[in-house]
């Protein structure tokens, strides 16, 4: 994988890990009872961090996941107002959330309200998908009757994740906290999905990731959510225009340019190239204008920003 940029030094906070697109810290001063979560600009694809980052899209994202948060009636792991949660630093205050430190569960909730991807090709070779028959004809964008459940293992950091079933996550986590993870995740879903549709937009498939607060029990919904980068998002009007070829109807509102471009310019052998500038603003602007669709606000955060 290309090198990432190192993460910046933050005041008050020790920089402990980096994702593809997020760095994570913790404070300085070993308060184990929060965590800073940045986004990055960086963009990946095809497991990939790919070069030069997208201006904007590190604030666009946690805008559009905090804009989200607001919105699910269910406790967040935000520290917002928490009178002990150390200051956030004004380096990255557009483009990070201070949040409570939860127990995480190692189970990505993933639900399909469409069938592509990793989902699709577990579909093509087996007819069902985490162990949830689906009718045969099924194909690659179709969407479902009704959104299906289908949990992955949280492979160790770095790892893919492996699609399981809703009983093997039983095992992982407990029979009640998994058919919680279930119920939570599928009532956000189809409240997002509802509320995507009514601004013409698809919701096509996303994935939560739950913790348990430590003081209280409670079940916390925390990391990001419904962001373009852990959702599929499509045009509804494109999805529905049966004149256009698949990519086209499935085009999605993030990567799918950055995508097509490096399927026409890389071999996928060595390292990727760089990203023109012309499709670092357009891929910018395809994040934009899902923000503006869903939201209709204009982001805070500008690219020169
Ligand atoms: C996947 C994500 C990640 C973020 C940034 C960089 C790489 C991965 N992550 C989130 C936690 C986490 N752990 C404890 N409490 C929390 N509230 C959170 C959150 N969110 C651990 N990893």
């Amino acid at each position: 994988m290309t090198n990432i940029a190192p993460a910046p030094a933050l005041p008050g906070w020790t920089h402990t890990y980096s994702g593809k697109v997020r760095d994570l810290y913790v404070p300085a001063n070993g308060d184990d009872r929060f965590l800073l979560v940045v986004a990055s600009n960086r963009v990946s694809a095809f497991d990939h961090v790919l070069e030069p980052p997208i201006p904007g899209k590190g604030g666009l994202l946690t805008e559009l996941s905090n804009w989200w948060f607001s919105r699910i009636p269910m406790p967040n792991h935000l520290a917002t107002g928490h009178p002990e949660a150390p200051a956030m630093p004004s380096e990255v205050a557009d483009r990070a959330v201070v949040s409570r430190r939860l127990e995480m569960y190692p189970v990505e909730c993933v639900v399909r309200g469409a069938l592509t991807g990793s989902g699709f090709a577990e579909y093509q070779r087996t007819g069902a998908v985490c162990g949830i028959p689906l009718p045969e004809g099924i194909e690659d964008g179709d969407l479902l009757d009704e959104p299906i459940y289908t949990p992955a293992y949280k492979a160790p950091l770095g790892e893919h994740d492996e699609n399981i079933t809703f009983e093997r996550s039983a095992e992982l986590v407990g029979p009640e906290v998994a058919a919680a993870l279930r119920e939570a995740s599928l009532r956000i879903f189809t409240e997002a999905r509802q509320l995507a549709a009514e601004r013409g937009v698809i919701l096509a498939d996303t994935k939560f990731e739950f913790g348990r607060d430590p003081e209280t029990g409670e079940l916390v919904l925390a990391d990001e959510v419904l962001t373009s980068d852990s959702s599929r998002y499509w045009d509804a009007s494109l999805y529905l225009d049966a004149a256009l070829d698949r990519s086209a109807r499935l085009a999605s509102f993030d990567k799918q340019i950055v995508r097509n471009w490096l399927a026409a310019h890389w071999d996928r052998t060595g390292e990727p190239p760089a990203l023109p500038a012309e499709i670092v603003s357009r891929t910018y602007d395809r994040y934009r204008e899902l923000f503006v669709r869903l939201t209709g606000t204009e982001p805070s955060a500008t690219p020169g920003a």
